[in-house]
């Protein structure tokens, strides 16, 4: 079959038929196709993305002991790496014994940009704007009057010269209890088409930025340092190699993105449980990590005294209404299990997630390190990679565990062992 005929029109296509034309162009195996029939068949919501063909699976666990203003939570988490869920846990129980975190919302407003080009003299756009101001408010008010009544709507506007002709006119919103992207691009490109017709013809583009940067949330937690080890003195050490851990993070880009992919960890996955936009929050978190010139970790842990204090602030532009947030129905059990009713409530639970995850990699690291705890839960995944089946599993990682480097042939072997063992039990009996 042709390629290009045969994906001509594709979205037009059932789900039926386009796993018909990949089967047939690309070779898909009778098995291979069933699968994606499968979980087909247990998709939530078909209609949510273009050219549906299945439904891809994560799992989802919860992380315990989190202790935040002195309430107790649990956590959806939606993630594929093993050992991420058991860390949010091990860091939040930590951090529950030493009186838990404190989290807070600086602001909550979301900022959006129409861009003009070839603009000569940029005092005469930063002029008009200023004067007209509310007018412009106006009109955005009216491109979206819902979330007006909602107690929300355009807050401010300004402008900003960015060199070679280009002028950006940022508008900032109350866009309450969602993430707002859509409401925001609807009143900008209103506000766009009054600067077309009355100011400048040149407009570039209407979009809401994703920097994220007034809607900064701060996770901050005091640890005694005589709870980070049995024995006082090696307690000290450890509260010591956290702080340098972190200060490395400040100084070092090459190690400041690791430590914030450890924070990224706990971050996505609540956010994805939360049916939110994870690329968002990403390109937010890490143009906040890079906010003074240079790429530095987003969580500091400060030794004073016998306190180590470790704080975390994060841009957190998500929403609990709008998006896929009622058409995923796990959506609305999880923000139920978390107990999260508000924007709010979800931003602090998400920097709380973060400074956890953080503690429990970066003690990892700085004493048993990092392969010890993870790789235990790691070869889980080995397990399953080589075809070990549920009840296989445990009998395959009790054998590998014991391996100072478990290989991929390393698990092969050993579930064949298994494997014959278990035949020769069935033919001696
Ligand atoms: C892995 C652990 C937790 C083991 O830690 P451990 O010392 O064996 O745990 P424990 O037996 O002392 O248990 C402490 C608590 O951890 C939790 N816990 C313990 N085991 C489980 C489990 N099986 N399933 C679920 N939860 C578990 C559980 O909450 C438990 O409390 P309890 O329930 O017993 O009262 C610890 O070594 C750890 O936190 N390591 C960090 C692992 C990590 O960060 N993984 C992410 C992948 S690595 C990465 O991507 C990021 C990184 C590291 O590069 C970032 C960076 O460089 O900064
Ligand atoms: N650059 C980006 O990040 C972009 C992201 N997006 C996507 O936009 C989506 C999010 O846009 P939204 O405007 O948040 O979603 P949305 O388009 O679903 O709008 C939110 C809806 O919720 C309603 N609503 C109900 N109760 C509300 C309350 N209490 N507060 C506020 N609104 C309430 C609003 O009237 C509105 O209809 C995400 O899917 C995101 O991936 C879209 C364009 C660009």
């Amino acid at each position: 079959m042709n390629m290009k005929a045969a994906f001509s029109q594709f979205y037009k296509r059932t789900p039926e038929q386009r796993l018909a034309i990949l089967a047939e162009t690309l070779g898909l195996s009778e098995t291979e196709q069933q699968e994606l029939k499968r979980r087909a068949a247990q998709g939530d919501a078909p209609l949510l993305v273009e050219n549906y063909l299945t439904t891809y699976q994560l799992p989802e666990g919860v992380a315990v002991n989190f202790r935040v203003n002195d309430h107790d939570y649990v956590v959806p988490m939606v993630t594929e790496e093993p050992s991420v869920i058991a860390a949010a846990s091990n860091g939040a129980k930590q951090l529950a014994k030493a009186g838990g975190i404190t989290a807070t919302v600086r602001s909550r407003l979301l900022t959006g940009q129409v861009l003009l080009s070839e603009v000569k003299v940029y005092a005469s756009i930063d002029d008009w704007v200023a004067l007209h101001q509310n007018e412009l408010l106006d009109v955005a008010r009216q491109a979206h009057p819902s979330i007006v009544k909602r107690g929300g709507g355009p807050v401010s506007i300004r402008t900003r010269d960015l060199g070679e002709g280009f002028v950006s006119i940022d508008l900032t919103a109350d866009v309450q209890a969602a993430m707002g992207a859509n409401m925001m691009n609807t009143m900008l490109e209103a506000i766009a088409a009054v600067v077309q017709n009355k100011l400048h013809r040149a407009t570039l583009f209407s979009i809401l930025s994703n920097t994220g940067d007034r809607s900064l949330t701060t996770a901050t937690v005091s640890v005694p340092v005589v709870q980070l080890a049995g024995d006082p003195e090696d307690a000290k050490q450890v509260a010591k190699r956290i702080a340098q851990a972190s200060r490395v993070a400040q100084l070092d880009p090459m190690r400041a993105v690791t430590h914030n992919k450890g924070i990224m960890n706990g971050v996505d996955a609540v956010v994805m449980a939360m049916g939110n936009d994870w690329r968002a929050i990403e390109s937010a978190a890490h143009a906040y990590a890079v906010q003074d010139g240079q790429y530095r970790g987003l969580s500091q842990w400060r030794l004073e005294d016998d306190q180590l204090t470790g704080t975390l602030t994060l841009p957190l532009p998500v929403g609990t209404v709008g998006g896929a947030t009622k058409v995923l129905p796990l959506v609305g059990i999880n923000q139920k299990i978390a107990q999260v009713h508000s924007p709010q409530d979800l931003m602090k639970l998400i920097a709380a997630v973060g400074l956890a995850q953080n503690f429990a990699a970066i003690k990892a690291l700085v004493t048993s390190g990092i392969q010890q705890g993870h790789m235990k839960m790691q070869i889980r995944s080995l397990a399953m990679s080589v075809g070990a089946t549920s009840l296989e599993v445990p009998a395959l990682t009790a054998q590998l565990m014991p391996l100072s480097d478990p290989s991929e042939a390393h698990a092969r072997q050993l579930l064949k062992q298994i494997r014959n063992n278990k035949e020769d039990h069935h033919a001696k009996r």
